[in-house]
């Protein structure tokens, strides 16, 4: 890959930016630092994947920027972003909602700043750039050795659905996901398909192409991997089966047995540990202190406190003074949401499972520190009951029903039964409601009462 022209660091931009950037920011989706006012910016690294000053044609951008947010506790008081800006003369009119704003002064003032990802031309580029592995300023792109090439010219779209990051679908056979907020260091989700792929596990879509910066620190920056056209996500499938009145126990047991699937990949391929006292105790020190933040952040929670924190501690108990969990890496945020049904190679009813990133709230040192496999089960518990809770009437029994075909698929497929070890069940499915809490008072406020009324039988049961 050719580095002319492409590696300037257009310092003496930041500053005609910094105002465009501020006023656009904090309203994108996958920004984290919401409700919190930004003091500034600074410069990780930038690099012109496309010449700014290439005449009337676009240039882009690859920014990424440490926003201040000094009201969040650190690390997140500095979070790194990756941007990726056109630069234009004037913007066409289909692409009028892309549009950042214009820049009044320094070395580009005159022209149009937009979100170049909605750039069809630019968003190819990208995909052209992953097609041949190389370097570019700090930007590496890489491809996994065992895939076919990636052909040319396919067209690229936006997907609707991001969440916490961006993606790009290329021609319905390939999806790209661009992380936003980056932290420094591997990020599971190419980490840990890349181990599955190696370990010829077939339940995750393998990472075809990835890029990275490598200066001044390591940030993993985008995944490519194939598109499953047609795929049904398990959290509509949860519920178009309670419209219906239909079971979801085939469904739930099959979700188990790829649940374990995973597992034993991930442990065949990933360092394990066996945790024992003190790290028990260190386990169930985080989990209440993760309660007690939860609760300050939502008073709601303050009335459980003692008796959730009973969870917590039975895992320390005087009794269990022997246990021993095994330890592992894990998907870190499991959910129904997180599973596609069909769309690819492998038929129709094949459950794959994507976005093992892990909860983006966590630091990143944390999400990739093996934990016990139970951690996933719980988060896919959870799931059964928010997919009952949210549909009218409340259908408790779906959940229950759910919640024993998915253990038994689980212990089925080779994996230890979440249900032999209780205590242990019960600390993650608390801790899993806890962070839920946490995070639909942050995004979805509406759906709050999902999660307490699981808190409320939760503290019940201890
Ligand atoms: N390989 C894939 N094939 C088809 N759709 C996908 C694939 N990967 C992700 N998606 C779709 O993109 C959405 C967002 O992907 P995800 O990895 O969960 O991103 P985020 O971290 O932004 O939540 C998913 O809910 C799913 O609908
Ligand atoms: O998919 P993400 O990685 O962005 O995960 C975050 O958002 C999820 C919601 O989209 C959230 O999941 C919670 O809501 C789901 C229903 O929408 C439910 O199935 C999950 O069980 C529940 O945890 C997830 O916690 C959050 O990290």
């Amino acid at each position: 890959m050719s580095e002319a022209a492409s590696t300037r660091t257009p310092v003496a931009l930041l500053p005609s930016l910094a105002p465009l950037l501020h006023a656009w920011l904090p309203h994108q989706r996958w920004f984290a630092g919401k409700g919190h006012p930004v003091t500034g910016f600074s410069l990780v690294s930038a690099t012109e994947l496309l010449p700014l000053d290439g005449g009337s044609g676009p240039g882009l951008l690859h920014l990424l920027v440490r926003v201040k947010q000094p009201g969040l506790p650190a690390p997140s008081s500095q979070d790194c972003y990756q941007l990726l800006l056109g630069v234009r003369e004037t913007l066409p009119p289909h692409l009028a909602r892309a549009l950042i704003g214009h820049l009044a002064e320094g070395p580009l003032a005159g022209r149009t700043l937009y979100e170049g990802l909605h750039d069809p031309r630019l968003a190819e580029l990208i995909l052209e750039r992953l097609r041949t592995p190389g370097a570019l300023g700090p930007l590496r792109f890489d491809r996994f050795d065992r895939v076919p090439a990636i052909p040319a010219g396919l067209a690229a779209r936006p997907l609707d659905a991001e969440q916490s990051n961006s993606s790009l679908v290329y021609g319905d056979a390939y999806i790209l996901k661009l992380f936003r907020r980056v932290h420094p260091g591997p990020n599971p989700d190419l980490e840990l398909p890349l181990a599955l792929a190696r370990a010829g596990c077939d339940r995750v879509p393998a990472p075809i192409a990835w890029y990275e910066a490598t200066s001044p620190e390591p940030y993993t920056l985008g995944v490519l991997q194939p598109f499953l056209r047609g795929s049904q996500d398990g959290w509509l499938l949860a519920l178009d089966s309670l419209a219906a009145g239909r079971s979801f126990t085939d469904e739930a047991r099959a979700l188990g047995s790829v649940t374990a699937e995973v597992h034993t990949a991930l442990a065949g391929e990933l360092p394990t540990v066996m945790l024992r006292r003190p790290q028990t105790e260190h386990l169930a020190v985080a989990m209440s202190q993760r309660l007690e933040a939860a609760a300050q952040a939502v008073p709601a929670l303050l009335p459980y406190v003692p008796r959730l924190r009973a969870a917590f501690d039975a895992l320390a108990a005087p009794g269990s003074r022997d246990r021993a969990w095994r330890a592992q890496r894990v998907h870190g945020d499991l959910h129904l949401g997180q599973t596609l049904r069909g769309g690819g190679p492998h038929g129709d009813g094949h459950w794959s499972v994507i976005d093992f990133e892990g909860e983006p709230a966590r630091p990143l040192g944390e999400r990739r520190r093996p934990q016990p496999p139970v951690r996933d089960v719980a988060g896919m518990l959870r799931s059964f009951d928010y997919a009952a809770r949210t549909h009218r009437p409340w259908n408790p029994d779906w959940a229950e029903r759910c919640r024993t075909a998915y253990c038994e698929g689980y212990a089925e497929a080779g994996g230890d039964d979440p249900r032999a070890e209780p205590e242990l069940l019960r600390a993650y499915e608390t801790d899993k409601a806890v962070y839920e809490v946490l995070y639909e008072a942050r995004h979805r406020p509406d759906w709050l009462p999902v999660p307490m009324a699981a808190i409320d039988r939760l503290a019940a049961a201890t």
